[in-house]
């Protein structure tokens, strides 16, 4: 059999984000292949043979980032792409029927609710048809540039790790 391989897109304007994606991919890199990919590269979803989709971004503003959005957090002095987002980049497409997926975010950990882009693109995945694995995830930074709390990344990574037996256990057989 073809080894399994899961496409993670993120988005990230300060780089907290992308080290999350990377812990993902890391974790379910113990059993498949997994790719990160920054959404501004603009992979595709589909056609690809992708055994399942992780997507995840920074929320801003209750929600997915927007253009504004990013330009706010780019005259805060973020460095990452501002051009394009998750947002945009499920909006391309109109099916991934039967899809296995999952959604993750960071957003700043407060007691009072702060929204989830991890939810936004759950909703959206679930509209395109895909299959969601575990629920929305957030992972939580202590300010709006960063760092991660401590501990994020490990759990992260075994985030990664739990979907991937998920999409192991789901194959196939035969
Ligand atoms: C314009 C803007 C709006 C934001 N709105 C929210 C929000 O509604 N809730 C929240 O928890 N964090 C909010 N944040 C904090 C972001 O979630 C934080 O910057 C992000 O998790 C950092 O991820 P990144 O380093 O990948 O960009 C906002 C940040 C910016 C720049």
């Amino acid at each position: 059999m073809a080894a399994l391989r899961a496409l993670v897109v993120y988005e990230s304007m300060f780089g907290n984000t992308e080290l999350i994606a990377r812990a993902v991919a890391e974790g379910m890199s113990e059993l498949l292949e997994a790719e990160p990919r920054n959404v501004a590269t603009q992979p595709r979803a589909d056609g690809q043979g992708y055994c399942a989709l992780v997507v995840g971004g920074p929320t801003h503003a209750f929600g997915l980032s927007r253009a504004a959005t990013r330009r706010s957090a780019a005259e805060q002095g973020a460095t990452g792409p501002a051009e394009t987002g998750v947002r945009e980049w499920l909006a391309q497409y109109t099916s991934l029927a039967g899809t296995p997926a999952a959604a993750f975010d960071t957003r700043i950990g407060t007691p009072w609710p702060t929204g989830s882009a991890a939810r936004s693109a759950q909703k959206r995945l679930r509209r395109l048809g895909c299959r969601i694995l575990l629920p929305a995830e957030d992972f939580v930074v202590t300010g709006s540039t960063g760092p991660l709390r401590d501990g994020e990344p490990e759990r992260a990574r075994r985030w990664g790790r739990t979907l991937a037996e998920m999409i192991v256990a789901t194959q196939p057989v035969g």
